[in-house]
């Protein structure tokens, strides 16, 4: 398809989804204008194990901006949750930062290098600067606790002024702000339902206003339905408070609609970073077009789904030069002796000898 149809084609479908959609050309002036929030600098995660160090994430370049909404997707084991618990300085043993650093810039101007803080240093930054929510709200919520002291608790812990009948009131407020009536403050966890529970959980993650919000698979446990309701009002109350957002989902369909960029992950690294309108519709790497051919939008005619030929690599075994050329249709001697850098190319940036070139274009058609 002709490259302009296929853009104004992105654009009517995201702008359907949201009325108030940007452009491309306005995204990319928003994000140019926004200063950095986190930045993280060849940024290595490995697992120590007893059969080997796994490499699970290598190399990870970011700059997140204030008020993004940035997009990891790739297969399963591509390194998503482990990137994203590197960066939200959440990752137990046997995960360890290997490599990099991880800057946080506090609006007043200050940087918290976050990969230098200990735990007891970072506390005080939980809910308040970084927030989270998983997958599994009953795993995140504490099923003894009514779910309004879990709110006030959070409330209290991180600013000791605010009296409880305040952390009452507000916790009520950031509930109705997830269509859940207040006099659910009362209800244990279970007597939720699970699209319930997963938004009283996204509630709970804005109330100390975090500047971003790391989001794992957050729609995942509930169904279409529901996740098509809870992504709409994530984005609400986003475009409301301003707060910038890590979201992870091997879905890139749920991406295309939702994020400023996304970001591609294969076998630990960044393979192409881009706007929805150019990963969707003149994808760089060989990989995304894969994952782009296995999560059409939705909004799209139903078709067969192609899929990706092949398995991930084992990443104690990784191959010498591009861990895709065992699956990609483009690979050629280069690509098996030598590992492609992520670079810019167009408006985009991608890890492959190919993307530019004439047989890549012709490719992407
Ligand atoms: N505790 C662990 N010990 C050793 N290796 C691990 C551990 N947890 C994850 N890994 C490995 O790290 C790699 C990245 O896993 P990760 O869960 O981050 O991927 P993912 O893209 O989030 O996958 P999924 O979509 O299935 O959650 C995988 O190869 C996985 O097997």
């Amino acid at each position: 398809m002709h490259d302009e149809t296929v853009a104004a084609r992105t654009a009517d479908i995201l702008r359907t989804e949201h009325p108030a959609a940007e452009t491309t050309a306005q995204i990319a002036a928003r994000l140019a204008s926004a200063p950095p929030l986190l930045v993280a600098e060849h940024l290595d995660v490995t697992y120590v194990t007893e059969v080997g160090e796994v490499p699970a994430v290598r190399d990870v370049n970011l700059t997140l901006h204030r008020g993004e909404i940035l997009g990891i997707a790739g297969e399963s084991a591509s390194g998503k949750s482990t990137l994203l618990n590197a960066l939200a300085r959440l990752q137990r043993p046997p995960a360890v930062t290997s490599g990099g650093t991880l800057t946080f810039h506090r609006s007043d101007g200050e940087e918290l290098v976050l990969s230098a803080m200990t735990e007891e240093q970072l506390r005080r930054y939980r809910w308040t600067s970084l927030s989270v929510v998983m997958q599994s709200a009953m795993a995140s919520l504490n099923p003894v606790i009514r779910l309004g002291s879990q709110f006030t608790d959070v409330i209290r812990e991180h600013d000791p002024e605010v009296t409880e009948r305040q952390a009452t009131e507000r916790a009520a407020e950031l509930l109705e702000m997830v269509g859940i009536q207040r006099d659910r403050l009362r209800a244990y966890p279970h007597q939720l339902s699970g699209g319930m529970q997963q938004r009283a959980l996204i509630a709970l993650s804005l109330a100390c206003d975090p500047d971003v919000v790391f989001m794992d698979e957050p729609t995942t446990a509930v169904d279409v339905v529901m996740q098509r309701q809870i992504l709409s009002q994530i984005l609400q109350l986003q475009a409301r408070l301003g707060f910038a957002i890590v979201f992870v989902t091997h879905d890139l369909s749920l991406l295309l609609e939702i994020s400023d960029r996304i970001a591609i992950m294969y076998a630990g690294r960044f393979v192409e970073l881009g706007m929805p309108e150019q990963i969707y519709g003149s994808a760089l790497h060989p990989y995304t077009r894969g994952l782009r051919g296995a999560f059409p939008p939705l909004s799209e005619p139903v078709r067969r789904l192609a899929g990706i030929p092949g398995t991930p690599p084992d990443l104690l075994d990784l191959p010498a030069g591009c861990s895709f050329a065992p699956r990609c249709p483009l690979a050629s001697e280069v690509c098996r002796t030598t590992r492609p850098e992520l670079r810019e190319i167009g408006g985009g940036q991608a890890a492959c000898h190919h993307a530019g070139t004439t047989e890549e274009v012709t490719a992407r058609a």
